[in-house]
């Protein structure tokens, strides 16, 4: 069943065999609008990024949008079970590049989050989420400008990819029954009536994904990366994954050992500058963004983790609202917003855009489309500047203008 319409004018981006891309002046770029408030910021998004590639390159280049479908949505266009089609997965897989607003997860019961199953499904086993301040956003820290971190999220594996059993089902009597005579556990406090979930983490996903954040962390000229892990616990999957990320910044980096270690170092081979290679447990983590957050700069994190880090993260700098993201493979990226679905401002015309725009600005830059990306920067930091902006900014802004989702993205539109 095809309820997918390829425009008829666009062309696929293709892949080259060193991962680098061939985008063409009108690529077809899927989107998923997201459930909730993504009626109100998906159209909003590709009004700003339609307008921003005008601006820059006139009639010369323009995104041919496809919409494709997930969520709430697939189940009114394809039938009431289909909620993640094939042919969505189809369309993210082939044409490379992609770009989607939030899907609902039900809390507890219900569906498994569609969400994780798209990144898990396509193997997008990297999430990054740039965190930086614009000038001006209101922020509930003295100094958020102090606040410019990129998190490297394992978006694959670890109890967040949802290996679990509810309590009482067979599956979970057989795993805790397994645990307990096979395996001589004795630490279940309560084996009646639990739940239960697996965690895995594995040496070959830490390494890819600790690989991508240390290469980063070189082509992007930054000093330091900091391996985030709760492994004084968690001894053989945070441990693990702690361990094996510093063996990849030393065996595939060449990192040294700084003083003894566990802390490395190694040359940046592009600048020639030195590159700090260190780690932080997590609950301590939390507390040092906040209260030093100009010693950290990229962040390897496992995926529960970077879930917490990156909201709180956010929040420093003007909230979820205007947080970015990636989810990436080596050749396949598909963009999305940090937030969820805000059910209770869905359709609306209210929340603020930002996010999935500067997920779309992400995006240009990885199409090469710099002057676009730029120009997306003006119309924010001019639209900030002149404090006109939506109502999460607005209540904590003195002398601002309120405006709409739309709004917004007009007024973006208008500083570009
Ligand atoms: N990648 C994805 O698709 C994600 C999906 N989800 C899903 O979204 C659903 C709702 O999750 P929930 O925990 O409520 O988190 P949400 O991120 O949807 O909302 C939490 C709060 O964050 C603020 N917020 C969120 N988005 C915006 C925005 N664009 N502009 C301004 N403020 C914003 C609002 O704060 P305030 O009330 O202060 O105005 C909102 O009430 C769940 O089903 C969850 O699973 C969650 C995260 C990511
Ligand atoms: O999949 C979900 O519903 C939540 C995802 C989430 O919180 C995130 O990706 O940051
Ligand atoms: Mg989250």
């Amino acid at each position: 069943m095809t309820k997918i319409k390829v425009p008829a004018n666009g062309q696929k981006i293709t892949v080259n065999q060193d991962f680098s891309l061939n985008v063409p002046d009108n690529p077809i770029i899927p989107f998923i609008e997201g459930d909730g408030i993504g009626v109100d910021i998906s159209p909003v998004m590709i009004k700003v990024v339609d307008a921003a590639i005008e601006k820059a390159y006139g009639s010369k280049r323009k995104i041919e949008w496809m919409e494709v479908y997930a969520g709430e949505k697939a189940t009114q266009v394809y039938d009431k079970d289909t909620w993640l089609p094939d042919e969505t997965l189809a369309a993210v897989r082939d044409y490379v590049v992609s770009i989607k607003g939030p899907l609902t997860t039900p809390v507890g019961g219900g569906i498994r989050s569609l969400n994780v199953a798209l990144r898990q499904q396509l193997d997008l086993y990297v999430c990054q989420r740039p965190v930086r301040w614009f000038k001006g956003v209101p922020s509930p820290v003295k100094e958020p400008g102090l606040v410019d971190m990129v998190i490297f999220r394992e978006n694959s594996e670890d109890i967040y990819a949802g290996v679990e059993w509810k309590a009482d089902s067979p599956e979970a009597k057989k795993v805790i029954e397994f645990l307990t005579k096979e395996m001589g556990v004795k630490k279940i406090r309560f084996t009646e009536h639990c739940g239960i979930g697996i965690k895995p983490v594995s040496e070959e996903g830490t390494k890819r994904l600790v690989r991508k954040a240390l290469q980063y962390t070189i082509d992007n000229d930054r000093e330091s990366l900091t391996i985030v892990h709760k492994g004084n616990i968690m001894k053989f999957t945070e441990g693990a994954f702690k361990d094996w990320g510093y063996e990849v910044a030393q065996k595939e980096f060449g990192a040294e050992l700084l003083d003894g270690g566990p802390w490395m170092q190694f040359k940046n081979p592009k600048t020639g500058k030195n590159i700090i290679v260190k780690d932080a447990i997590a609950d301590a983590m939390l507390q040092q963004i906040l209260l030093r957050p100009a010693e950290y700069d990229v962040i390897a994190t496992l995926n529960l983790n970077g879930d917490y880090l990156s909201d709180a993260l956010a929040a420093q700098v003007g909230g979820i609202g205007i947080a970015p993201g990636a989810n990436l493979s080596d050749s396949i990226a598909m963009f999305e917003a940090t937030h969820g679905t805000a059910p209770k401002y869905a359709g609306q015309d209210k929340v603020n855009p930002g996010s999935v725009i500067l997920s779309a600005e992400m995006m240009l830059r990885h199409m090469g489309w710099y002057e676009a990306a730029d120009l997306i920067i003006k119309g924010i930091d001019g639209a900030i500047a002149a404090k006109t902006v939506t109502y999460d900014f607005e209540r904590l802004m003195e002398g601002a203008k309120l405006l709409s989702c739309s709004q917004f993205g007009d007024a973006i539109i208008a500083n570009m």
